[in-house]
């Protein structure tokens, strides 16, 4: 089986398949006389089809083990899809390239603590995959009418964990 190796995110590596969501480096200013700071847009979503609206969400993701058995990516025709941690906790972001319709050799990022991310409308993806423990998530997304989600199963998938 083909394998996977986890690399750090980085905006570079990530920017064809969406952005990166980091505190640190996001626009911020003080709000409420100095009470409280406001990190501002931190990402764009993308709605697209009838009646589309976004969904704020909480998923709380049981963690996954390592190495990764890769069977299925997904994509989301008609919205973005942004993942917030609600823990420092690092995660795993699997993205694929699409080669007419059908993904290309996924990559594999791992998270700094903290750090979120959106995927882009129609991007493929691993469904959210938490390491650890289990963790929450603010997930911004795409509601409305229309299908959502569509799925490409691996012939054999792929095994995804650190370089020894
Ligand atoms: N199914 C669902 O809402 N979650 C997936 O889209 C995912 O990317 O985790
Ligand atoms: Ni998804």
């Amino acid at each position: 089986m083909e394998r996977i190796n986890i690399e750090p995110l980085t905006e570079e590596q990530f920017a064809p398949f969406g952005e990166v969501i980091d505190l640190n480096k996001a626009e911020n200013f003080e709000i409420n006389n100095g009470m409280c700071t406001r990190f501002n847009d931190l990402a764009t979503v993308e709605l697209g089809g009838k009646d589309a609206r976004p969904l704020v969400n909480v998923f709380r993701g049981k963690p996954y083990d390592l190495p990764l058995h890769l069977k299925m990516v997904e994509r989301h025709p008609l919205g973005s899809q942004a993942f917030i941690p609600m823990t420092k906790r690092p995660f795993l972001v699997i993205v694929a390239p699409d080669t007419d319709g059908v993904p290309g050799t996924p990559l594999a990022f791992l998270t700094k603590p903290g750090q979120g991310i959106n995927i882009g409308q129609n991007v493929w993806h691993g469904v959210l995959t938490t390491l650890g423990e289990v963790s929450d998530f603010v997930v911004v997304d795409r509601g409305g009418r229309g299908e959502n989600l569509e799925e490409y199963f691996f012939d054999e998938g792929y095994l995804v964990d650190f370089a020894d």
